[in-house]
C-alpha cells in the first residue's frame, strides 16, 4: 500500500507548510508528497489515485478545506483510506474523526490498518458540492466568507490568535444581520421559519472551529442533522453563541435542530452558503436546495476504538 500526503501550503497561513518541514523528517517508512496548487487540486490529484485502482493511506495536510476536497475526490473508492494532520486554522475535520498526532501514530496505524466508513453530505445548485463536516447559510456562512479573506486573521494567527478573528466577526455581524425566512422540507412536512440568523446541515459535531453546533451528528448513520436559529435577539444570540462551544444552546427555544437523510431548504433572498468554513456562492432566492447523504462512502483511518471517537 502507498502512502501520499497531500500538503496544501496556504492552510493555516502558510503554517501548514511549516509543520510540514519539520514532519517530514519525522518520518521513517516510504511514502510520497505532492503539494496542491489550488483550490480543488486536492480533489483531481486523488481522482487520478483512484482512477489507478492502487491502495493508498492518503493523509491530507492541511483544514478542513483540504479534507473535504480529498473525501470529495476519494468518495466512492474501496481502495481509499483517508487520514490527516492537523495543518488548517479551524481544524474541525480532527474534532469529528480520527485525525493522526504524529509519525509515529501512522506507523502505527499500517501495522493493523482499521477503517470505518462514513459518510458524506453533498448539495446540487448547478454543480454537487460535497461537504464532510457540515454546510450552511446565513450568519456563520458570511462570517465564514469575511473571516477567510480577511487580512486581521492573517495577522492573528501569527501570534497564534487566529480564533479571536472570529469572534470579532460574530460582533460585525450582529450589528448588521441579514435574516431571511426559511422554508424546510423534510419526512413529508414542510415547514416556514421567519427572522433566521443561520441554517447549517452537519454531518458531524463540530463547526468554526471548535463549535458544537451539532451535538447530535454522528458521521456514520446516514443521517444529517439540520440546525435553524430564528427569532431570537441580538443579547440571547450572543448567550446562546456561548453555550454553543459545549453544544448546549441546543435548549434554547430559538434553536431548532432536525435529523434526517435529506432536507430541502428555500430562501427568500439570496444568502451566502459554506461548505465546511469556505465559501460556496450564495444561496439562491425561491429556488429550493436539497442537502442529501451521498450514495458514496470513503473510509476513515480509526485510530481509537469506534466508542472513543464519538
Ligand atoms: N496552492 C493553493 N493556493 C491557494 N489556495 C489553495 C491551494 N491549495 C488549496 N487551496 C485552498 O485553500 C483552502 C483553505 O484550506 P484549508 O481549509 O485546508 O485551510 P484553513 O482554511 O487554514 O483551515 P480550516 O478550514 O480548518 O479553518 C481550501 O479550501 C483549498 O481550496
Amino acid at each position: 500500500m502507498k502512502i501520499v500526503f497531500i500538503i496544501n501550503p496556504v492552510a493555516g497561513n502558510g503554517n501548514a507548510l511549516k509543520k510540514w518541514s519539520h514532519f517530514k523528517n519525522t518520518i521513517s517508512f516510504p511514502y510520497e508528497m505532492v503539494l496542491t496548487h489550488f483550490p480543488g487540486d486536492a480533489t483531481n490529484l486523488v481522482k487520478s489515485i483512484k482512477e489507478s485502482g492502487e491502495k493508498a493511506l492518503i493523509i491530507g495536510f492541511g483544514g478542513d478545506g483540504t479534507l473535504r476536497e480529498i473525501i470529495a475526490g476519494a468518495a466512492g473508492a474501496e481502495q481509499l483510506m483517508i487520514g490527516s494532520i492537523a495543518a488548517g486554522s479551524g481544524n474541525d475535520f480532527g474534532r469529528g474523526f480520527c485525525s493522526f498526532e504524529d509519525a509515529v501514530e501512522i506507523e502505527k496505524f499500517l501495522k493493523q490498518p482499521i477503517t470505518t466508513k462514513e459518510d458524506v453530505g453533498e448539495f446540487h445548485n448547478g454543480e454537487t458540492y460535497q461537504f464532510v463536516s457540515s454546510s450552511g447559510i446565513g450568519f456563520d456562512a458570511e462570517i465564514s466568507f469575511l473571516v477567510n479573506r480577511s487580512n486581521l486573521k492573517k495577522w492573528l494567527n501569527k501570534i497564534n490568535a487566529g480564533k479571536l478573528v472570529y469572534l470579532l466577526y460574530v460582533i460585525k455581524m450582529l450589528v448588521r444581520p441579514k435574516k431571511f425566512s426559511l422554508i424546510v422540507e423534510h419526512n413529508g412536512q414542510k415547514q416556514i421559519y421567519e427572522d433566521v440568523w443561520l441554517a447549517t446541515v452537519s454531518n458531524q459535531p463540530y463547526f468554526g472551529g471548535g463549535m458544537k453546533i451539532s451535538p447530535n451528528s454522528k458521521t456514520d448513520d446516514g443521517l444529517l442533522e439540520l440546525t435553524v436559529v430564528h427569532r431570537i435577539s441580538r443579547l440571547k444570540l450572543l448567550l446562546v453563541f456561548g453555550t454553543v462551544f459545549t453544544g448546549s444552546h441546543t435548549r434554547f427555544k430559538e434553536v431548532i435542530q432536525k435529523s434526517g437523510a435529506e432536507f430541502r431548504l428555500t430562501v427568500d433572498d439570496s444568502i451566502f452558503r459554506h461548505v465546511d468554513g469556505d465559501y460556496a456562492g450564495e444561496t439562491p432566492k425561491d429556488e429550493t436546495v436539497s442537502y442529501a447523504v451521498s450514495k458514496k462512502y470513503w473510509y476513515a483511518v480509526n485510530i481509537r476504538k469506534k466508542e472513543e471517537i464519538k
